[in-house]
């Protein structure tokens, strides 16, 4: 039987209910959706081309043809059900009692059915990393590997999952100067990676939405990524004046070969999560409407699995070669201690900070 009326006036409402921004590309087949089953097939004028917005969206109505009101509306609540699910499932919304929260609300820190959830949650800024959110995620990581969870997650909260270093962390510059500046980010970018390296738990990526700079370096450190068909990687060192970090010189040369690697570390190609996962940086793509149920479903069921077998294996695959991205972890921070100080990445920069450039 069709979804009645009054089911769909429910899902409508429970639409404004949800507790997560469900991304652009499903708020669109909603608004599509809600549009042919209240006032059927799509026949208003195209709006024109610069109309951008309403061209978008008149796209997305007019592409469910002649499908008919009834099936329009079962539709709409058979996707708002989903998405209601998917909001309620796992549950990073509880902090754990014991830990010692983040200094900011940029990072929430969540651990419930054997899972820590780190979530970067700055989404008006697209989650860029702040100096701040470095030290808590650090900090955070140091507690997940001693706290009683079998699986770590790192995730972002809204459209995007990171979009990198916030370029305005090199605004700030220390007493002694640019010099100063370059030596304590490097150090601190060190420190950093150095516990993604260390990390002793299976850690992976719950890729939500589009990720730049340092949040897709440092993902050849993680064991599994997961990722939205929603999510982008990019890499666009070249364009910032800066060089490779996370040990992607030499994490992404092995995992997608050398010229592929280079096509993104030197030319800051961006790739989409399917072709990321084809070249093995992801490890499988989810299509965006079922994202956050598969996924969590899944990681749940994982966490069951006995703790001390999956930390026994994860040493084993990883101090294979943890001598080796120490040391090129020093290597690439030492190099960016030198680019930061040079013209090209200052100009990127400021660039950036006044607008005129974007990815
Ligand atoms: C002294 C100690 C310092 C310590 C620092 C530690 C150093 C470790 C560094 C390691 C090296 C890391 C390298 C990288 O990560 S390189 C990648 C850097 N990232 C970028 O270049 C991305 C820049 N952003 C963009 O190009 C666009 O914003 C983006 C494509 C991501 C999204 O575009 P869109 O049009 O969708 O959205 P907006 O541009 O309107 O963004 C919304 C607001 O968010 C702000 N924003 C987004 N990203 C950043 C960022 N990376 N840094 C700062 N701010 C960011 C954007 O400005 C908007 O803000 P407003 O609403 O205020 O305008």
């Amino acid at each position: 039987m069709l979804a009645s009326q009054k089911d769909f006036n429910n899902a409508v409402s429970q639409v404004k209910l949800l507790k997560e921004d469900p991304g652009n590309e499903v708020k669109l087949k909603l608004y599509a959706l809600y549009k042919q089953a209240t006032e059927g097939p799509c026949n208003v004028p195209k709006p024109g081309m610069l109309d951008f917005i309403n061209k978008t969206k008149w796209d997305a109505w007019n592409a469910l043809g002649s499908l008919s009101k009834e099936a329009a509306r079962q539709n709409y609540v058979d996707l708002v059900s989903r998405l209601s699910a998917s909001s309620e499932s796992p549950s990073p919304e509880a902090p754990a009692a014991d830990r010692k929260q983040p200094e900011s609300d940029s990072l929430v820190v969540t651990s419930e059915d054997g899972i820590t959830t780190i979530r970067l949650n700055r989404p008006a800024k697209k989650n860029a990393l702040t100096t701040q959110m470095y030290h808590d995620i650090i900090a955070a990581l140091q507690a997940a590997s001693k706290d009683e969870s079998a699986i770590t997650v790192l995730t972002g909260s809204g459209d995007y999952y990171c979009s990198g270093n916030d370029l305005t962390n090199f605004t700030h510059l220390p007493a002694g100067g640019l010099e100063e500046m370059a030596r304590s980010a490097a150090a601190l970018l060190r420190d950093f990676v150095n516990c993604f390296i260390d990390f002793p738990k299976p850690l992976v990526a719950v890729v939500n939405g589009p990720a730049v700079g340092i949040s897709v370096t440092i993902l050849g450190l993680f064991d599994v990524v997961y990722a939205t068909d929603r999510a982008s990687f990019h890499t666009p060192f070249s364009h910032l004046g800066q060089s490779p970090e996370g040990c992607s010189s030499y994490t992404f040369p092995k995992i997608m070969g050398s010229s592929k690697a280079a096509e993104m570390l030197l030319f800051g190609k961006k790739l989409t999560a399917q072709e990321a996962c084809a070249q093995g940086l992801v490890t499988e793509v989810f299509p965006d409407g079922t994202f956050q149920k598969e996924v969590w479903a899944r990681l749940k069921a994982y966490s069951k699995l006995p703790p001390n077998a999956m930390r026994i294996s994860k040493q084993i695959i990883r101090n294979r070669e943890k001598e080796k991205l120490h040391a090129v972890n020093a290597e690439e921070s030492s190099v960016l201690r030198e680019r930061w100080q040079s013209d090209e990445c200052m100009n990127a920069i400021a660039s950036f900070l006044s607008r005129k450039a974007k990815l």
